[in-house]
């Protein structure tokens, strides 16, 4: 009889190689599934919390916040041993958390319990098709702050913010001032960016390149066609195309938690305490001498021998003053709160505004979508390399910095930021607070899922508004008027930028030869204005009216003696000692960008300020060499170009004139 045929397949049939891959398939899963424990919790590894037992009577130092400033002031003040530093945090520690740390689940964190999830009050030129005209603001809590929940773009603004900041009075803080210190904390990994004078290499905060989908090659085609270069916006020109830079580092979201308090929270001069609300700060004399907190539903109170450092962020500094008597008389005496300064805390709030995204469809798979970072190839090439779809900053893959024609010629910054989605249909209405029935009407039954979508943000509002309490309940969250479109301008400016995208922008080439297509949805509140007329925009962005998730201002920086500043250009309060603010509420006015970059420079600098030291002083004097003989590669290309354009027409003017 015929032996039986054995169906298996011999083993010396298989080849070498592929045997040694069958072999191995256990250690390959096993250090697969130890490269994501390592990638997804390595950040926390042996941290440990101070408990409220360990706090002492005494610090040096206190800093309220263990946010995106407060975590990098933690850890740089700590380097002189001989300054003991408590650093309360409202919320808790995130570093073992995947939402926080895979750069795509972003949208997890925003609205959860990592996030103060805080609400305007209805505004009243805008908002109109949002429930009950009311826009939500995302906040972060826990160590890390808003860096655990932001978009990570790194965006330093335009050298002419900086200039203009110390122009109004904010001496120190001009660009030549303070971009040694954005190249201090800076570990770029782009080489190009590296070899200039603008960036820095080995610092504690990486920014990596995160060009992810064809999107981003399409878009600096189609800028370019309109004269807008791809540019490093962080570099000598504030005016071009951007590819997405990320504070990511190996795939992980950069936070400063990570960046900066991780490595502190070893060093026996820092104790941080999580899940501590600070509800006042104790001033006696004219001096901060500590602060009360609840935790775990008891109130203590801890001194502070130096200073008391405010860094809770725009709204939680400014409510933290007031609530401990530091602000505008009228407003604390209306509550009963003893006046202990009267300064302007909780005035001059500025939000970047945005509107709904212009969303271009088209057929072909350029775009990142949910199911393509989902994929078994995206999670792998993730977990191996820390590269692909899931790396993406929530699909942020470029920003043009564009001038527009209502840009008064002494403005050298870039008013409108375009920022590029490689998505479609990225929010719901109830992300956004807007009436279903509305956002059904523009966003239902879209053409395809393939496309990208366009954000204009006006990056310099000139509406301005205000932070009030509520009432004098710690717990109860703030009266928050960004007063969003209160000035006409704002409103104009955004509707150049719409109208710029969907008649330009869509009638370039490569957008036509890959078939993109732009919505004709028409939002029903606005149809009686015609279709797409400067009118229905106008309407529009009237009605849906977004956060550009940058608010600013409310304990703005000033020179000594100005009525309207908070704090003195050393971030001291006005009026009272040993107590200073240091985050996003004291920047003056807006930057060309988002904050974080700019939040971690002043945290730096700031950081310098207390303890007196000049570490980067050595940097300084080179640029300042570089500048006094202006170094080509030092030139500010914006003025140079504007400046130039000036000449011309002045020139063909007086031509004219002549003839
Ligand atoms: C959704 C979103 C996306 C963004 N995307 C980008 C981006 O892509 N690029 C960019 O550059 N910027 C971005 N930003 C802005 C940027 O992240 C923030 O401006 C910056 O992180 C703010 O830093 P901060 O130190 O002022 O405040 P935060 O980082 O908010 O820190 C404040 C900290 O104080 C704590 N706190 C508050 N009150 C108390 C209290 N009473 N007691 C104890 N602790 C308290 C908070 O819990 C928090 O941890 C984004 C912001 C948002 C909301």
């Amino acid at each position: 009889m015929e032996p039986r045929r054995r169906l298996s397949v011999r083993r010396s049939s298989v080849p070498a190689e592929d045997r040694m891959v069958t072999r191995y398939i256990p250690q390959i899963l096993a250090l697969g599934v130890a490269l994501v424990i390592v990638k997804l919790y390595g950040p926390s590894f042996n941290r440990e919390a101070t408990t409220i037992e360990d706090i002492k009577e005494y610090y040096d130092y206190i800093i309220v916040g263990g946010g995106t400033s407060g975590a990098v002031l933690a850890s740089r003040i700590t380097e002189d041993e001989d300054k003991k530093v408590l650093l309360i945090e409202a919320g808790e520690d995130q570093a073992q958390n995947p939402d926080v740390n895979i750069p795509i689940m972003g949208e997890k964190v925003r609205g959860s319990e990592l996030d103060w999830n805080y609400e305007t009050i209805p505004q009243k030129y805008a908002c109109k098709s949002h429930i009950n005209r009311v826009a939500l603001w995302h906040c972060g809590k826990g160590l890390g702050g808003t860096s655990n929940i932001n978009y990570m773009q790194y965006h330093r603004g335009s050298r002419h913010d900086y200039d203009l900041w110390a122009a109004q009075g904010a001496t120190g803080w001009s660009f030549k001032d303070v971009l040694p210190y954005f190249i201090k904390s800076e570990d770029n990994r782009n080489g190009d960016y590296v070899r200039t004078v603008f960036h820095g290499f080995g610092g504690r905060l990486t920014v990596q390149d995160t060009i992810l989908s064809p999107v981003t090659q399409i878009m600096t085609l189609a800028f370019k066609e309109l004269g807008i270069e791809k540019k490093d916006i962080n570099g000598k020109s504030h005016f071009g195309y951007a590819h997405s830079q990320a504070t990511i580092r190996n795939g992980i979201r950069w936070s400063t938690d990570k960046a900066f308090l991780k490595r502190a929270m070893f060093k026996d001069n820092l104790d941080v305490i999580t899940g501590a609300f600070v509800t006042k700060i104790l001033i006696e004399n004219k001096k901060a001498t500590g602060v009360s907190f609840r935790h775990n539903g008891k109130q203590r109170k801890v001194r502070a021998k130096k200073e008391v450092i405010v860094s809770a962020g725009t709204i939680g500094s400014a409510k933290l003053l007031l609530l401990s008597g530091i602000g505008p008389r009228k407003h604390l005496e209306a509550l009963k709160i003893p006046v202990i300064a009267d300064l302007p805390v909780g005035e001059n709030l500025q939000d970047q505004v945005q509107t709904d995204a212009i969303e271009f469809f088209t057929r072909h798979h350029v775009s990142i979508t949910a199911a393509r970072s989902e994929n078994f190839l995206s999670s792998w090439a993730y977990t191996l390399f820390g590269t692909g779809m899931k790396m993406s900053p929530r699909f942020r893959e470029g920003t043009a910095f564009i001038k527009v024609r209502q840009q008064p010629p002494h403005i050298r910054y870039p008013l409108i930021a375009l920022q590029v989605i490689a998505n479609v249909a990225t929010y719901s209405s109830e992300q956004l607070n807007i009436d279903s029935d509305t956002w059904g009407a523009m966003h239902d039954d879209l053409p395809s899922k393939e496309g990208f979508s366009i954000y204009p943000i006006l990056l310099h509002p000139r509406s301005r508004g205000t932070v009030k309490l509520r009432s004098t309940n710690p717990e109860d969250p703030p009266l928050i008027n960004p007063n969003y479109l209160a000035d006409d301008a704002d409103v104009k400016i955004l509707v150049e930028a719409i109208q710029f995208v969907r008649s330009k922008l869509a009638d370039t080439k490569v957008l036509k030869d890959w078939d993109f297509q732009l919505s004709d949805k028409i939002l029903p509140d606005c149809s009686e204005h015609g279709n797409f007329t400067n009118q229905y925009w106008e309407c529009f962005v009237r009605h849906i009216t977004l956060s550009g998730a940058s608010p600013v201002g409310t304990c703005k920086v000033g020179a000594i003696g100005d009525p309207t500043a908070v704090v003195d250009p050393l971030l001291r309060v006005r009026g009272i000692k040993g107590l200073r603010v240091i985050d996003a509420s004291i920047i003056p006015k807006s930057v060309s960008g988002n904050t974080y970059a700019t939040q971690v420079m002043l945290a730096e600098r700031a950081s310098d300020l207390i303890r007196e030291k000049d570490t980067v002083k050595k940097i300084k004097d080179y640029f300042k060499h570089l500048i006094s003989v202006k170094h080509e590669k030092f030139k500010d290309e914006d003025s140079e170009n504007i400046d130039s354009k000036a000449a011309k027409e002045k020139k063909k003017g007086e031509k004219s004139k002549n003839k």
